[in-house]
């Protein structure tokens, strides 16, 4: 048989009797252990669609799972009639451990989250230099979002035809975020793509951003064709029905390992979620200097013992005021 390519001799036909692939069940096997697996893509009003090897096919969650809900992004078990067909349904029966989980809630007091990814390891914030103009501190919260969750964050400032970009860099400096700036026209000549491309090979990358920055102009030109989707405004048509404001639509990218996760354009984001705890992490550099501090500091109030540590120089104090100006951001502010 093809399958078992060139190994054709009799070890190899007697290590597998049973040709056809059906092996014989017994009641000690763990439940759904031939679960073929699956890549959440997107989700539509409880029905996921998910990747089987290169077939798209509309799968629910299996009761058995309770109250966990796969997400876009997550990697799955799928039973049930995974051909693809029209109006077929599949279950899924596992969720594997995420490596991730980026969330946002509308805003503060919003209990529930807007937008959930599964396994990013990056996550692309996408501001526009002018039209409309670039909010820092909406930039401050996904930064927070993202060391939260355990992601790089890369900034992506678009139209910068329209203003420089020195000033806004000039505040992420200190933080060491990687970014990238394109306009109008390297967007067009094809330069836009290439650069953001390099930077998102071999990562899932989940893309946010406020509404008319351009996200979905960038997006489309690193997808294929036939993913991309109609730019200007809010009513959104993918090739494969509609795509809800909640949720996440994962794209692969053409020719190289990675996934493009678009995420609808958002207003604000809530921060309800985030444990200061985990935004420290991202400054390794501070991580040290955290050792006196009371228990459960936030690292934003008077007995933080940061500032001390700074104060004799153990790090740079921009640093620390980097870190302050973000957890400050936890805070709920007009606008946000
Ligand atoms: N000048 C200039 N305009 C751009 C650039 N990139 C995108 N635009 C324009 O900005 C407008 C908004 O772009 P979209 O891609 O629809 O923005 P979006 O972020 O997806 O917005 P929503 O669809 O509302 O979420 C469109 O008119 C684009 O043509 C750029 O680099 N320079
Ligand atoms: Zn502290």
């Amino acid at each position: 048989m093809r399958r078992y390519g060139k190994h054709t001799d009799e070890d190899d036909i007697r290590s597998r009797p049973n040709p056809k692939g059906n092996r014989p069940r017994t009641n000690i096997r763990p439940k759904h252990e031939d679960a073929a697996e699956g890549f959440v893509l997107t989700v539509d009003r409880g029905r996921l669609t998910c990747l089987v090897e290169d077939r798209e096919i509309t799968a629910m969650k299996a009761r058995e799972l309770g109250r966990k809900a796969a997400v876009v992004g997550d990697r799955v078990g799928l039973v049930g009639d995974l051909s693809g067909r029209k109006d077929t349904l599949a279950r899924i029966v596992r969720i594997e451990e995420r490596r991730s989980v980026l969330r946002r809630t509308a805003d503060d007091d919003d209990p529930f989250e807007r937008v959930v990814v599964a396994n990013a390891d990056q996550l692309a914030i996408v501001t526009a230099l002018a039209d409309p103009e670039p909010r820092p501190r909406l930039i401050d919260r996904c930064l927070v979002a993202a060391y939260d969750a355990g992601l790089a964050p890369l900034l992506v400032l678009t139209k910068s035809d329209l203003a420089p970009a020195d000033k806004l860099l000039e505040t992420y400096a200190t933080l060491g975020v990687d970014h990238v700036v394109t306009s109008r026209e390297e967007l067009e000549n094809g330069d836009a793509a290439d650069r953001v491309r390099e930077r998102l090979a071999g990562h899932i990358t989940a893309f946010v951003g406020h509404s008319g920055v351009g996200k979905t102009t960038l997006v489309n030109s690193l997808v294929a064709e036939d993913r991309r989707r109609a730019t200007g405004h809010v009513n959104r048509v993918t090739g494969r029905g509609r795509h809800t404001t909640t949720s996440a639509l994962a794209l692969p990218l053409p020719g190289v390992e990675g996934w493009v996760i678009d995420t609808p354009g958002v207003r604000s984001f809530g921060l309800h979620h985030v444990d200061p705890s985990r935004v420290i992490l991202a400054f390794p550099d501070l991580v040290p200097g955290t050792e006196e501090c009371p228990r459960a500091c936030s690292h934003d109030e008077k007995d933080c013992a940061l500032d001390a540590w700074v104060a004799e120089g153990h790090a740079d104090p921009a640093r620390l005021y980097s870190l302050r100006r973000l957890l400050a951001t936890r805070e709920r502010r007009e606008g946000d």
